[in-house]
């Protein structure tokens, strides 16, 4: 969650926002004991705030992309999304890296420190703006608008020219399914493996058109895995639905119970409109997503 100095700076700015500062500054244990005492199980009702401190703990492990990812919900739908991407500089694109390697960081960073200033993203449902602005570093004191720049989805709709995100891991989503989909809608790029939810940041940044994630039948995808992803996206201009076009639920629980087979999330309505037929083309033609193809998929993308 930051460096004690940045947990320092955040008590110091508290009285700014109307928020009682703690009589001495929180040691890490102590905001983590803090983190621990919550307990919401979500629903349809009430206010709750949705913690990821550590989305992609893969790609943290292997110091690639991870998120930090804060969310507001109200009465089940998500009304506020932050996305703290450490790794994810404001001036680079994912793109960039990784598909030869799986990895999103070079392994020999460039000269510069680029990598040590990543990005935040949030934005406020019915705002019709998403914002992005560096990573603070250090004494940097926050300052609306700071340099915060708005951000948008990206306008390219010919599926040839779009690049799609997904998992790295095949046991997350099925690689061959999601690379089926790819083909029958046009899809000509090779998908960018990126972990955590960075992917919805490079939607809603226009680094990357479409993110699919298609996890085994039996695994319930969690609201934290997605709740600040989703808002950042639709308010910059995106649609997130599961494949059967439904909207993602937030209001039952923990999980996104209900949710039709997979995740698409898309820069806008044509192409989420096409994937959605590619997915109705590979269910009638008997593709559907299959147990084999995760556990022995013959995949050697990104290996
Ligand atoms: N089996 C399975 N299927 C589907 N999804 C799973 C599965 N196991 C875990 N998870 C959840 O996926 C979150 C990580 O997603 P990523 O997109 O970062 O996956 S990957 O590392 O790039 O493959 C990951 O979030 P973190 O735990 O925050 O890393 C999990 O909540
Ligand atoms: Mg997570």
């Amino acid at each position: 969650m930051g460096s004690g100095r940045a947990t320092v700076w955040s008590e110091a700015e508290a009285p700014k926002y109307g928020l009682q500062c703690p009589k001495k500054a929180l040691e890490t244990s102590q905001i983590l004991e803090a983190i621990n005492r919550c307990n919401s199980t979500g629903g349809p009702t009430g206010t709750h705030w949705v913690l990821d401190p550590v989305d992609g703990t893969l790609g943290f492990v292997r110091g690639d992309q991870y998120a930090v990812a804060l969310a507001l919900i109200e009465d089940g739908k998500v009304v506020l999304g932050v996305l703290g991407c450490p790794n994810y500089p404001m001036k680079k694109e994912l793109s960039n890296y990784n598909h030869q390697h799986g990895q999103t960081i070079p392994k020999t960073p460039p000269s510069s420190d680029i990598w040590k200033k990543g990005c935040v993203i949030y934005a406020r449902r019915g705002s019709g703006r998403a914002w992005m602005q560096p990573l603070i570093q250090g004494d940097t004191q926050f300052e609306w608008p700071n340099s915060a720049t708005l951000v948008q989805a990206s306008p390219v709709d010919d599926p040839s020219l779009a690049t799609f995100c997904e998992p790295v891991e095949k046991t997350n989503s099925n690689h061959l399914f999601t690379a089926g989909l790819a083909n029958s809608m046009g899809l000509k790029n090779q998908p960018m493996r990126v972990h955590s939810m960075v992917k919805y940041a490079a939607i809603a940044r226009g680094n990357a058109e479409v993110f699919i994630k298609f996890a085994r039948s039996g695994y319930k995808e969690k609201i934290w895995d997605h709740a600040a992803g989703v808002v950042i996206v639709e308010e910059a201009g995106g649609v997130v639905t599961d494949a059967g076009v439904c909207p993602l639920d937030f209001s039952r629980g923990l999980y996104l119970e209900g949710l039709d087979r997979g995740i698409i999330a898309c820069s806008g309505p044509i192409l989420h409109d096409k994937i959605i037929g590619a997915c109705l083309h590979q269910t009638m033609s008997g593709q559907a997503y299959s147990e084999k193809d995760v556990d022995g998929a013959a995949d050697t993308t990104n290996k």
